[in-house]
């Protein structure tokens, strides 16, 4: 079975509180972005994992596709895999890359297996792999909260509009992105301004990380500027960056834009 776990975009984020466990409240709008891995997962006599593309830190059997698969065969009796990722998605770039992976492993097993797990159980095992995980169970727009693993239906849709999608070539991890952020109450209502024209986005839809991350990394300012100059109606970092998005609508593609030659971009239409 072959599948494409795609990565996704946050449009505006508030850390809210830290809780008991040690991990952030949080309220953000999640949108599902085509930019994707290639995930293949077949029956097999032995395991095996391969791992092409994009290099990924760490030993293949800490890959969070090979950590959804153990984590359903300890509950279910599973014959051998073998599995091929294909990592396109930048890495350390808050668009939720390794956490689609992990969801998507646990949709083909689900399938592959025939589990009959409905989406509900399979969002309870995601949320053991990882916050962005669930969210890829359903994969559409999402009101999200908690630790960005609860939802709620929105009604937005970013269908059609011209995105482009740039990776600065820096990782930024999660858990230090997180470090550097004071939680803080929402000045606006997130799902009041993003249901406005999108052109007063810019005055009411913000990322927490931003104001904390760009100090440290003044490239992540330099990248909204340049995409605001390119005239995207918004911009903004995705998750806890380092990727910095702009949204063109009422364009076919988004514009040309000068980047340096190992900056990643994606450029298309959501
Ligand atoms: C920034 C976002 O991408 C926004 O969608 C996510 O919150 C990150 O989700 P993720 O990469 O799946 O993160 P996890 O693997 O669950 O957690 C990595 C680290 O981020 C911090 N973390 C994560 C989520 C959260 N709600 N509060 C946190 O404080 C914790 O230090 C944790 O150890
Ligand atoms: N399939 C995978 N893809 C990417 N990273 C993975 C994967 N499996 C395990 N990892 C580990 O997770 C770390 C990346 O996590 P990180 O949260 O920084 O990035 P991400 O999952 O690509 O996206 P985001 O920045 O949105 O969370 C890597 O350093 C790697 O050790």
């Amino acid at each position: 079975m072959l599948v494409f776990p795609n990565a996704k975009l946050n449009l505006g984020l508030y850390i809210t509180g830290l809780r008991p466990d040690g991990f952030r409240d949080l309220e953000s709008v999640f949108v599902p972005l085509p930019w994707s891995d290639a995930l293949e997962v077949l029956p097999a006599e032995s395991d095996s994992l391969a791992l092409t593309g994009i290099p990924i830190p760490g030993e293949p059997h800490t890959n969070l596709c090979w950590r959804a698969y153990e984590l359903l065969r300890a509950d279910f009796n599973l014959s051998p895999v073998q599995m091929h990722l294909h990592k396109i998605v930048p890495i350390g770039a808050g668009l939720g890359g390794g956490s689609a992976d992990a969801a998507f492993a646990l949709r083909a097993l689900n399938e592959l297996f025939e589990l009959k797990m409905p989406p509900a159980k399979l969002e309870d095992y995601a949320r053991r792999l990882g916050s962005d995980c669930a969210f890829f169970i359903q994969n559409k727009p999402v009101f999200a909260h908690e630790k960005g693993d609860v939802f709620a239906p929105i009604s937005l849709s970013l269908a059609g509009v011209a995105c482009k999608v740039i990776y600065p070539n820096l990782h930024i991890s999660t858990a230090e992105a997180y470090a550097r952020v004071t939680p803080r109450t929402p000045r606006h209502d997130l799902r009041t301004s993003l249901a406005r024209p999108m052109e007063t986005w810019r005055d009411t839809v913000s990322n927490d990380f931003e104001d904390a991350l760009t100090p440290h990394y003044p490239v992540l300012g330099e990248l909204k500027a340049a995409l605001y100059e390119a005239g995207a109606a918004y911009a903004s970092l995705s998750g806890s960056g380092s990727a910095v998005y702009g949204l063109f609508p009422g364009k076919e593609m988004p514009p040309s834009m000068p980047v340096a030659s190992d900056y990643l971009v994606w450029s298309g239409v959501l």
